[in-house]
Protein backbone atom coordinates (compact mmCIF):
# COMPACT_ATOMS: atom_id res chain seq x y z
CA UNK A 1 0.00 0.00 0.00
CA UNK A 2 0.79 3.57 -0.63
CA UNK A 3 3.16 3.96 2.58
CA UNK A 4 1.87 7.43 3.04
CA UNK A 5 -1.50 6.09 3.11
CA UNK A 6 -1.08 3.26 5.42
CA UNK A 7 -2.25 3.70 8.83
CA UNK A 8 -0.50 0.48 9.79
CA UNK A 9 2.94 1.83 8.79
CA UNK A 10 5.51 1.94 11.80
CA UNK A 11 8.69 2.95 10.08
CA UNK A 12 8.61 6.54 10.51
CA UNK A 13 11.60 8.69 9.64
CA UNK A 14 12.98 10.61 12.70
CA UNK A 15 11.55 13.83 11.89
CA UNK A 16 8.52 12.16 10.91
CA UNK A 17 8.16 10.19 14.31
CA UNK A 18 8.64 13.37 16.08
CA UNK A 19 6.48 15.01 14.33
CA UNK A 20 4.03 12.24 15.34
CA UNK A 21 4.65 12.61 18.59
CA UNK A 22 4.24 16.22 18.67
CA UNK A 23 0.69 16.57 16.81
CA UNK A 24 -0.30 13.62 19.66
CA UNK A 25 -3.05 14.94 21.50
CA UNK A 26 -2.69 14.80 25.61
CA UNK A 27 -5.98 14.89 27.02
CA UNK A 28 -9.75 14.20 26.39
CA UNK A 29 -10.52 17.86 25.70
CA UNK A 30 -7.98 17.58 23.07
CA UNK A 31 -8.72 14.84 21.29
CA UNK A 32 -11.23 15.36 18.85
CA UNK A 33 -13.99 12.80 17.74
CA UNK A 34 -15.48 9.52 18.94
CA UNK A 35 -17.96 12.23 21.18
CA UNK A 36 -19.49 8.99 22.69
CA UNK A 37 -16.00 7.25 24.05
CA UNK A 38 -14.94 10.33 25.14
CA UNK A 39 -17.63 11.33 27.15
CA UNK A 40 -18.00 7.86 28.97
CA UNK A 41 -14.25 8.23 29.68
CA UNK A 42 -14.21 11.29 31.31
CA UNK A 43 -17.33 9.80 33.67
CA UNK A 44 -15.51 6.78 34.21
CA UNK A 45 -11.97 8.13 34.58
CA UNK A 46 -13.18 10.92 37.42
CA UNK A 47 -15.24 8.27 39.55
CA UNK A 48 -12.42 6.10 39.42
CA UNK A 49 -10.38 8.85 41.00
CA UNK A 50 -13.07 10.22 43.25
CA UNK A 51 -12.99 6.77 44.58
CA UNK A 52 -9.77 6.29 44.96
CA UNK A 53 -9.74 2.86 42.97
CA UNK A 54 -8.09 1.84 39.25
CA UNK A 55 -10.20 2.44 36.19
CA UNK A 56 -11.61 -0.42 35.23
CA UNK A 57 -9.56 -2.86 31.95
CA UNK A 58 -10.31 -0.64 29.01
CA UNK A 59 -10.56 -2.44 25.37
CA UNK A 60 -10.09 -0.34 22.23
CA UNK A 61 -11.19 -1.92 19.36
CA UNK A 62 -11.44 -0.80 15.82
CA UNK A 63 -9.25 0.10 12.12
CA UNK A 64 -5.33 1.01 12.50
CA UNK A 65 -5.03 5.14 13.23
CA UNK A 66 -7.99 6.01 15.09
CA UNK A 67 -6.19 6.54 17.80
CA UNK A 68 -5.72 4.12 20.24
CA UNK A 69 -2.92 4.02 20.88
CA UNK A 70 -2.81 8.47 21.65
CA UNK A 71 -6.24 7.21 23.55
CA UNK A 72 -4.02 5.14 25.97
CA UNK A 73 -1.46 7.80 26.44
CA UNK A 74 -4.32 10.48 27.53
CA UNK A 75 -5.87 7.84 29.78
CA UNK A 76 -2.71 7.31 31.45
CA UNK A 77 -2.45 11.22 31.57
CA UNK A 78 -6.19 11.92 33.05
CA UNK A 79 -6.03 9.43 35.58
CA UNK A 80 -2.55 10.66 36.91
CA UNK A 81 -0.54 7.73 36.58
CA UNK A 82 2.60 5.76 34.29
CA UNK A 83 1.85 3.88 31.22
CA UNK A 84 3.95 1.15 30.04
CA UNK A 85 3.23 -0.08 26.93
CA UNK A 86 3.84 -3.27 25.08
CA UNK A 87 2.27 -5.40 22.65
CA UNK A 88 1.04 -9.00 22.10
CA UNK A 89 3.62 -10.65 19.66
CA UNK A 90 6.64 -9.18 22.31
CA UNK A 91 5.09 -10.95 25.21
CA UNK A 92 5.96 -14.77 23.93
CA UNK A 93 6.56 -16.07 28.11
CA UNK A 94 4.43 -16.26 30.74
CA UNK A 95 7.77 -14.52 32.21
CA UNK A 96 8.01 -12.03 30.25
CA UNK A 97 4.39 -10.89 31.27
CA UNK A 98 5.19 -12.08 35.26
CA UNK A 99 8.03 -9.05 34.62
CA UNK A 100 6.14 -6.00 33.60
CA UNK A 101 3.34 -7.04 35.84
CA UNK A 102 5.05 -7.11 38.89
CA UNK A 103 7.03 -3.36 37.83
CA UNK A 104 3.60 -1.62 38.13
CA UNK A 105 2.55 0.70 40.70
CA UNK A 106 -0.76 1.31 42.36
CA UNK A 107 -2.93 2.55 39.83
CA UNK A 108 -0.81 2.13 36.31
CA UNK A 109 -1.88 1.76 32.98
CA UNK A 110 -0.51 -1.44 31.27
CA UNK A 111 -1.22 -0.90 27.26
CA UNK A 112 -1.17 -3.90 24.99
CA UNK A 113 -1.34 -3.18 22.00
CA UNK A 114 -2.32 -6.08 18.89
CA UNK A 115 -3.66 -7.96 22.07
CA UNK A 116 -5.49 -10.39 20.08
CA UNK A 117 -2.20 -11.70 19.36
CA UNK A 118 -1.40 -12.50 22.48
CA UNK A 119 -0.22 -16.74 22.83
CA UNK A 120 -2.69 -19.11 24.76
CA UNK A 121 -0.77 -19.36 27.32
CA UNK A 122 0.55 -15.99 28.73
CA UNK A 123 -3.22 -14.83 27.56
CA UNK A 124 -4.31 -17.43 30.83
CA UNK A 125 -2.00 -15.57 32.83
CA UNK A 126 -3.52 -12.36 32.67
CA UNK A 127 -6.91 -13.39 33.58
CA UNK A 128 -5.86 -14.18 36.72
CA UNK A 129 -3.99 -10.73 36.61
CA UNK A 130 -7.15 -8.69 35.64
CA UNK A 131 -9.48 -10.58 37.83
CA UNK A 132 -7.64 -10.85 41.41
CA UNK A 133 -4.13 -8.84 40.89
CA UNK A 134 -2.25 -11.56 41.13
CA UNK A 135 -0.61 -14.40 39.17
CA UNK A 136 0.48 -17.48 39.76
CA UNK A 137 4.05 -18.63 38.26
CA UNK A 138 5.04 -22.13 38.23
CA UNK A 139 8.87 -22.07 39.24
CA UNK A 140 11.14 -25.13 38.75
CA UNK A 141 10.15 -28.18 36.85
CA UNK A 142 9.15 -32.29 37.40
CA UNK A 143 8.95 -33.47 40.83
CA UNK A 144 10.31 -30.03 42.33
CA UNK A 145 7.90 -28.23 40.29
CA UNK A 146 5.29 -25.67 42.58
CA UNK A 147 3.38 -22.55 42.24
CA UNK A 148 3.84 -19.73 43.62
CA UNK A 149 1.76 -16.78 43.92
CA UNK A 150 2.50 -13.03 43.24
CA UNK A 151 0.16 -10.41 44.48
CA UNK A 152 0.08 -7.46 42.05
CA UNK A 153 -0.57 -3.95 42.61
CA UNK A 154 -3.84 -2.82 41.04
CA UNK A 155 -3.80 -1.66 37.54
CA UNK A 156 -5.50 -0.70 34.14
CA UNK A 157 -4.85 -2.46 31.10
CA UNK A 158 -6.06 -1.36 28.22
CA UNK A 159 -6.17 -3.89 25.27
CA UNK A 160 -5.85 -2.50 22.17
CA UNK A 161 -7.24 -4.08 19.14
CA UNK A 162 -8.09 -4.45 14.80
CA UNK A 163 -9.38 -7.58 14.86
CA UNK A 164 -11.89 -7.90 17.58
CA UNK A 165 -13.18 -11.25 16.06
CA UNK A 166 -9.80 -13.01 16.93
CA UNK A 167 -10.35 -11.85 20.84
CA UNK A 168 -10.97 -14.93 22.85
CA UNK A 169 -14.74 -14.99 24.91
CA UNK A 170 -13.19 -15.05 28.13
CA UNK A 171 -10.96 -11.96 27.40
CA UNK A 172 -13.69 -10.03 26.04
CA UNK A 173 -15.10 -10.79 29.06
CA UNK A 174 -12.50 -9.36 31.48
CA UNK A 175 -12.91 -5.81 29.89
CA UNK A 176 -15.60 -4.05 31.96
CA UNK A 177 -14.95 -0.85 29.60
CA UNK A 178 -15.35 -1.45 25.82
CA UNK A 179 -14.76 1.19 23.06
CA UNK A 180 -15.27 0.68 19.16
CA UNK A 181 -13.40 3.48 17.15
CA UNK A 182 -15.30 4.59 14.39
CA UNK A 183 -13.76 6.00 11.05
CA UNK A 184 -14.05 10.45 11.47
CA UNK A 185 -16.39 12.40 9.71
CA UNK A 186 -14.39 14.96 7.33
CA UNK A 187 -15.62 18.03 9.74
CA UNK A 188 -13.31 16.40 12.63
CA UNK A 189 -10.64 15.46 10.57
CA UNK A 190 -10.40 19.37 8.98
CA UNK A 191 -10.65 20.35 13.26
CA UNK A 192 -7.26 17.73 13.82
CA UNK A 193 -5.30 19.03 10.50
CA UNK A 194 -5.93 22.74 11.76
CA UNK A 195 -4.58 21.67 15.21
CA UNK A 196 -1.64 20.01 13.38
CA UNK A 197 -0.83 23.01 11.34
CA UNK A 198 -1.18 25.39 14.28
CA UNK A 199 1.47 23.02 16.04
CA UNK A 200 3.75 22.77 13.23
CA UNK A 201 3.27 26.60 12.28
CA UNK A 202 1.99 25.66 8.90
CA UNK A 203 -0.20 27.62 6.84
CA UNK A 204 -3.09 26.36 5.48
CA UNK A 205 -6.26 27.63 4.25
CA UNK A 206 -9.71 26.44 4.59
CA UNK A 207 -10.06 24.72 1.69
CA UNK A 208 -6.95 22.97 1.57
CA UNK A 209 -7.44 21.30 5.28
CA UNK A 210 -11.19 20.02 3.31
CA UNK A 211 -9.50 18.48 0.84
CA UNK A 212 -6.46 16.46 2.41
CA UNK A 213 -9.36 16.10 5.07
CA UNK A 214 -12.10 14.70 2.40
CA UNK A 215 -9.20 12.05 1.37
CA UNK A 216 -7.87 10.73 4.43
CA UNK A 217 -10.01 7.45 4.69
CA UNK A 218 -11.45 8.79 7.47
CA UNK A 219 -8.10 8.34 9.79
CA UNK A 220 -6.24 10.57 11.73
CA UNK A 221 -2.58 8.76 11.28
CA UNK A 222 -3.41 9.04 8.02
CA UNK A 223 -4.53 12.78 7.46
CA UNK A 224 -1.27 13.78 9.47
CA UNK A 225 0.50 11.71 7.29
CA UNK A 226 -0.67 13.53 4.05
CA UNK A 227 0.14 17.20 5.66
CA UNK A 228 3.27 16.14 6.47
CA UNK A 229 4.23 15.55 2.47
CA UNK A 230 1.89 18.67 1.35
CA UNK A 231 3.70 20.63 3.23
CA UNK A 232 6.77 19.70 1.48
CA UNK A 233 4.72 20.27 -2.03
CA UNK A 234 4.04 23.55 -0.71
CA UNK A 235 7.43 24.62 0.62
CA UNK A 236 9.11 23.52 -3.06
CA UNK A 237 6.23 23.72 -5.54
CA UNK A 238 4.18 26.86 -3.95
CA UNK A 239 4.39 29.36 -1.85
CA UNK A 240 4.49 27.62 1.65
CA UNK A 241 0.92 27.78 2.18
CA UNK A 242 -1.29 24.85 1.84
CA UNK A 243 -4.17 26.08 -0.26
CA UNK A 244 -6.83 23.20 -2.12
CA UNK A 245 -4.44 23.83 -5.41
CA UNK A 246 -1.40 22.64 -3.76
CA UNK A 247 -3.31 20.10 -1.86
CA UNK A 248 -5.09 18.49 -5.30
CA UNK A 249 -0.92 18.76 -6.74
CA UNK A 250 -0.38 16.69 -3.88
CA UNK A 251 -2.43 14.46 -3.13
CA UNK A 252 -2.39 13.86 -7.70
CA UNK A 253 1.33 13.15 -6.98
CA UNK A 254 1.46 10.68 -3.64
CA UNK A 255 -1.26 8.44 -5.62
CA UNK A 256 -4.40 9.44 -3.92
CA UNK A 257 -7.24 9.62 -5.70
CA UNK A 258 -10.15 12.04 -5.78
CA UNK A 259 -12.24 9.78 -3.86
CA UNK A 260 -9.31 9.05 -0.95
CA UNK A 261 -8.67 5.89 -2.69
CA UNK A 262 -4.81 4.62 -3.42
CA UNK A 263 -3.45 2.19 -5.75
CA UNK A 264 -4.29 -0.77 -3.82
CA UNK A 265 -7.61 -0.21 -3.07
CA UNK A 266 -7.99 0.36 -6.96
CA UNK A 267 -6.30 -2.34 -7.43
CA UNK A 268 -8.86 -4.80 -5.19
CA UNK A 269 -11.53 -3.43 -7.29
CA UNK A 270 -10.17 -3.84 -11.09
CA UNK A 271 -9.35 -7.23 -9.58
CA UNK A 272 -12.44 -8.34 -8.24
CA UNK A 273 -14.51 -6.50 -11.02
CA UNK A 274 -12.06 -7.61 -13.89
CA UNK A 275 -10.64 -10.90 -12.83
CA UNK A 276 -13.94 -12.19 -11.18
CA UNK A 277 -16.47 -10.69 -12.96
CA UNK A 278 -17.66 -8.33 -10.02
CA UNK A 279 -17.60 -11.40 -7.38
CA UNK A 280 -18.73 -12.47 -4.91
CA UNK A 281 -15.24 -13.79 -4.36
CA UNK A 282 -12.80 -15.11 -1.12
CA UNK A 283 -10.61 -12.62 0.36
CA UNK A 284 -7.21 -14.86 -0.17
CA UNK A 285 -8.34 -15.28 -3.68
CA UNK A 286 -8.19 -11.32 -3.89
CA UNK A 287 -5.16 -10.92 -1.72
CA UNK A 288 -3.01 -13.11 -4.24
CA UNK A 289 -4.62 -11.51 -7.42
CA UNK A 290 -3.36 -8.22 -6.23
CA UNK A 291 -0.29 -9.28 -4.14
CA UNK A 292 -1.37 -8.09 -0.53
CA UNK A 293 -1.48 -9.75 2.61
CA UNK A 294 -4.97 -11.00 3.64
CA UNK A 295 -5.11 -9.48 7.13
CA UNK A 296 -3.84 -6.04 5.42
CA UNK A 297 -7.09 -6.44 3.08
CA UNK A 298 -9.22 -6.98 5.70
CA UNK A 299 -8.07 -4.57 8.36
CA UNK A 300 -6.94 -1.53 6.18
CA UNK A 301 -8.39 -1.79 2.55
CA UNK A 302 -12.24 -3.51 3.21
CA UNK A 303 -13.78 -1.37 5.67
CA UNK A 304 -12.93 1.95 4.02
CA UNK A 305 -14.40 0.61 0.53
CA UNK A 306 -17.00 -0.93 2.62
CA UNK A 307 -17.73 2.13 4.82
CA UNK A 308 -17.59 4.53 1.38
CA UNK A 309 -20.09 2.10 -0.78
CA UNK A 310 -17.35 0.46 -3.00
CA UNK A 311 -17.79 -3.08 -1.62
CA UNK A 312 -20.14 -5.36 -0.26
CA UNK A 313 -19.27 -8.76 2.47
CA UNK A 314 -21.97 -11.69 1.22
CA UNK A 315 -21.64 -15.04 2.79
CA UNK A 316 -19.75 -16.14 -0.40
CA UNK A 317 -17.34 -13.57 -0.56
CA UNK A 318 -17.09 -10.14 -1.45
CA UNK A 319 -18.28 -7.81 -4.28
CA UNK A 320 -17.89 -4.99 -6.37
CA UNK A 321 -21.52 -2.17 -6.06
CA UNK A 322 -22.11 -0.23 -9.36
CA UNK A 323 -20.32 2.82 -7.44
CA UNK A 324 -16.71 0.64 -7.67
CA UNK A 325 -17.84 -0.42 -11.40
CA UNK A 326 -18.23 3.74 -11.95
CA UNK A 327 -15.27 4.08 -9.96
CA UNK A 328 -13.14 2.40 -12.15
CA UNK A 329 -14.57 3.64 -15.23
CA UNK A 330 -16.16 0.10 -16.04
CA UNK A 331 -19.87 -0.50 -16.96
CA UNK A 332 -21.72 -2.62 -14.00
CA UNK A 333 -23.39 -5.04 -15.41
CA UNK A 334 -27.39 -5.05 -16.65
CA UNK A 335 -26.61 -1.52 -17.88
CA UNK A 336 -24.37 -2.02 -20.89
CA UNK A 337 -25.70 -0.80 -24.35
CA UNK A 338 -28.95 0.37 -22.30
CA UNK A 339 -28.25 3.42 -24.31
CA UNK A 340 -29.23 1.89 -27.27
CA UNK A 341 -31.48 -0.50 -26.35
CA UNK A 342 -35.36 0.97 -27.56
N1 LIG B 1 -8.84 12.12 17.88
C1 LIG B 1 -7.66 12.57 17.50
N2 LIG B 1 -7.37 13.88 17.53
C2 LIG B 1 -6.18 14.32 17.09
N3 LIG B 1 -5.18 13.52 16.62
C3 LIG B 1 -5.42 12.21 16.59
C4 LIG B 1 -6.64 11.66 17.04
N4 LIG B 1 -6.59 10.32 16.90
C5 LIG B 1 -5.39 10.04 16.39
N5 LIG B 1 -4.68 11.16 16.20
C6 LIG B 1 -3.36 11.26 15.59
O1 LIG B 1 -3.20 10.12 14.74
C7 LIG B 1 -1.97 9.46 15.01
C8 LIG B 1 -2.27 7.97 15.07
O2 LIG B 1 -2.97 7.67 16.23
P1 LIG B 1 -2.66 6.37 17.10
O3 LIG B 1 -1.24 5.97 16.98
O4 LIG B 1 -3.22 6.61 18.44
O5 LIG B 1 -3.56 5.32 16.35
P2 LIG B 1 -3.85 3.80 16.69
O6 LIG B 1 -5.33 3.60 16.58
O7 LIG B 1 -3.19 3.42 17.95
O8 LIG B 1 -3.20 3.05 15.52
P3 LIG B 1 -2.64 1.57 15.53
O9 LIG B 1 -3.81 0.69 15.75
O10 LIG B 1 -2.09 1.47 14.13
O11 LIG B 1 -1.59 1.52 16.60
C9 LIG B 1 -1.42 10.03 16.31
O12 LIG B 1 -0.14 10.50 16.14
C10 LIG B 1 -2.29 11.24 16.62
O13 LIG B 1 -1.56 12.43 16.44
Amino acid sequence: MNEHLNPTAARLSPEDGAMERALRPDSLSEFSGQPKIVDNLKVFIQAAVQRGDSLDHVLLHGPPGLGKTTLSHIIANELGAELKLTSGPVLEKPGDLAGLLTNLNEGDVLFIDEIHRLNNVVEEYLYSAMEDFRIDIMIDSGPNARSVQISLNPFTLVGATTRMGLLTAPMRARFGINCLLDYYDVATLVKIIKRSCDILNMPITDDGAQEIARRSRGTPRIANALLRRIRDFAQVKGNGTIDKEIADYGLAALNVDEGGLDEMDNKILDAIIHKFKGGPVGLSTIATAVGEETGTIEEVHEPFLIMEGYLMRTPRGRQATEKAYYHIGATPPGTANTLFEF
